[in-house]
């Protein structure tokens, strides 16, 4: 049999397909998929679990007409084959190559760049209000998994769009997971409504029965639909959704492609918000992935035979984790928040050594912001650890709800800085910028997992406030072998009469290293000033950097706002005299790997070694 999949190069494509062929195309995707991500690496489980839904979706609206917007994003790869980037797919989350995630830059089948979550629904409804005031045809579809749904900004959305008196679907993707087993009474409440019998039928058939009643029926259908009383929720099985101002259908088998095309085809014509609940199962037709879909979430390259990935030896999230067990047994107070990201951020022996002391809000960093703030306030010692790009969602929240009130949270800020293939949305490249903002806060920035220790224990016991640990995705990097890890506000290393000086701080403490190596054999001589604790920066070290004739500041974060601009402020307020050379990052980091993008923005130490070359030569 010849291949389906490279028979459909867009959507139109797939609707010369006859309904018979669609499960082989499924089974081609899923195959395609496999084999891509057990190469590249990506996101499976998520991808694996909405093949047919993708597929029905196309068969039936029409992109890029009709938008469809995926929450997230990381699961729109069958999107991606069957939007014309088959071709391509090979070059998934690598340099030049397709990006991870939906991107407007690379598809007009891609309304939305996406990777944050719970944001396709407030953007769908703007995008819908665009194509009324233009006057475009069209529909526009947001697809939204149960995870997402704990993010209260797919609330703030459907509540404005529940207003709509016109065609506006939502599709909730529920697999019950998150990253791990989803968490939260919406998820609890998910389960109820998974285990009534299909709602689409009660309403039609209550509905029915109404009109034939002469007289009373038709206007008390009419009430019982509008109202949110009790009796509609007994007589209909009303969903919250409903009370929202959806019409809900469901729940559908989300792998029975027939029947989706079906009901998308049937909601298209209602003039109203719909929300359609699906039921799939995460990492559908692998079985490793069926199995353990939380470990098969996002992955490096892996065996498909065996499913066994190349596994790191250490990470800083490991590091962070232990030492946050040995802390909290040492400290009742201490408590730990994640936003759904309790493997990810090394929470995981954590949450089963200390249950009662573990959070998990669901995909809610704001909220998780507060909540800690508000245990701060009860006299906890609360530890919230996130992504770096993740907290750019919490900022309001800590400068109101933690900063202001005068309490004390720690933030232990997982990939800081760059994180390789993810790309543009999930760089760690603003925190050390927008946190220093915040009154009153102290910012440690290890380079290695003794000093990530060390810090934890400071961040906790050494700074009134808001403290934050910001430490990068992976392993720790190449150690100088002289080096010793140091509690102090910055440290120094190399020649100390040189009259070259590099700060730096965090991971590319090494690279300045080997850059200081490969200055030698050039014959030029210069150190480091390497800060641990980033802000407020010490008046010492600015001490130590007003001897230096040139100054190098390299940063893996942004320069606009940033430690190095900060610091250069600092100098010139010290009447500097000397040349002053900020390296950062400048706009948007697209996906590569780490060791490649670093490179790219000039902060590997080969890049590091040039810039000093070509400015101190005579
Ligand atoms: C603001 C934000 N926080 C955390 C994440 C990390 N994250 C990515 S996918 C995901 C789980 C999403 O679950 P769901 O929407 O149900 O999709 P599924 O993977 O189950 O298909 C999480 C927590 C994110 N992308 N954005
Ligand atoms: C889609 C998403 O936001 C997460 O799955 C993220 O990709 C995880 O990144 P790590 O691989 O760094 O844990
Ligand atoms: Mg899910």
């Amino acid at each position: 049999m010849g291949s389906l999949l490279n028979s459909v190069r867009s959507p139109k494509d797939l609707q010369q397909l006859t309904p018979e062929q669609l499960p082989q195309l499924c089974a081609e995707i899923r195959e395609k998929i496999i084999q891509t991500v057990s190469t590249n690496g990506g996101h499976l489980a998520s991808n694996l679990g909405v093949v047919e839904l993708t597929v029905a979706l196309h068969r039936v609206f029409h992109s890029p007409e009709d938008k469809i917007v995926w929450d997230v994003g990381h699961q729109a790869y069958t999107h991606k084959m069957l939007t014309g980037r088959l071709d391509r797919i090979g070059t998934i989350r690598t340099r030049g190559g397709l990006s991870g995630f939906p991107n407007r830059q690379e598809s007009p089948h891609d309304p939305l760049t996406s990777g944050h979550s719970s944001t396709s629904i407030s953007a769908a409804l703007g995008i819908f209000k665009a194509k009324e005031l233009k006057g475009d045809a069209g529909h526009v579809v947001a697809v939204i998994g149960d995870g997402a749904l704990t993010g209260g900004l797919a609330y703030e959305g459907m509540n404005n769009a529940g207003r709509l008196h016109k065609n506006f679907i939502v599709i909730l993707n529920d697999n019950k997971m998150s990253i791990s087993r989803n968490v939260g009474s919406m998820a609890r409440y998910l389960a109820r409504i998974r285990t009534k019998p299909s709602y689409f039928r009660i309403k039609g058939n209550i509905e029915n029965t109404l009109d034939h009643i002469p007289g009373v029926g038709r206007p008390f259908r009419h009430a019982l639909t509008k109202s949110k009383s009790i009796l509609k929720q007994l007589l209909y099985n009303s969903t919250i959704f409903e009370d929202m101002g959806f019409y809900y259908y469901g729940p559908f088998d989300g792998h029975d492609t027939e029947k989706l095309m079906e009901v998308f085809q049937n909601v298209k014509s209602i003039p109203h918000p719909v929300l359609i609940h699906v039921l799939t199962r995460k990492g559908k037709g692998y079985s490793y992935a069926e199995e353990n879909p939380k470990a098969f979430h996002g992955v490096s390259c892996f065996n498909v035979e065996t499913g066994k990935a190349v596994t790191a030896a250490g990470s800083f999230s490991s590091v962070f984790g232990s030492k946050l067990c040995s802390l909290a047994s040492e400290d009742e107070r201490i408590c730990a928040i994640t936003a759904a990201m309790q493997e990810g951020t090394g929470l995981s022996v954590f949450s089963q050594k200390y249950p009662e002391r573990f959070f998990d809000t669901g995909i809610a960093e704001e909220h998780a912001v507060t909540f800690a703030g508000g245990l701060a306030c009860g006299g906890m010692l609360p530890v919230f650890a996130v992504y770096s790009s993740f907290l750019q969602r919490g900022y309001d929240q800590l400068i109101h709800d933690v900063s202001l009130q005068r309490t004390k949270i720690v933030l232990a800020v997982d990939r800081a800085g760059i994180v390789g293939e993810d790309g543009e949305t999930h760089q760690g490249i603003f925190d050390a910028a927008f946190l220093k903002t915040i009154p009153g806060i102290t910012i440690y920035s290890p380079s290695y997992y003794d000093e990530l220790q060390s810090s934890m224990r400071q961040a906790l016991y050494d700074c009134d406030g808001l403290a934050a640990v910001r430490y990068p995705r992976g392993e720790q990097l190449f150690r100088p072998f002289d080096f010793h890890g140091s509690r102090k506000a910055y440290c120094l290393y190399g020649n100390e009469s040189a009259d070259i000086a590099l700060i730096t701080y965090g991971r590319l403490f090494s690279n300045a290293c080997q850059a200081l190596s490969l200055l030698k054999e050039r014959g030029i001589e210069a150190r480091i000033i390497k800060l641990n604790r980033i802000f407020p920066i010490d008046r010492e070290a600015i001490r130590e950097a007003l001897k230096a004739k040139a100054v190098f500041f390299f940063e893996e974060g942004i320069a606009q706002g940033g430690i190095g601009e900060h610091f250069s402020f600092l100098l010139n307020q010290a009447a500097y005299q000397g040349r002053f050379y900020l390296r950062a990052i400048n706009g948007f980091v697209p996906h590569e790997t780490m060791m490649q993008a670093l490179e790219q923005l000039g902060l590997s130490a080969g890049e590091m070694a040039e810039l000093i070359v070509s400015e101190c030569s005579d």
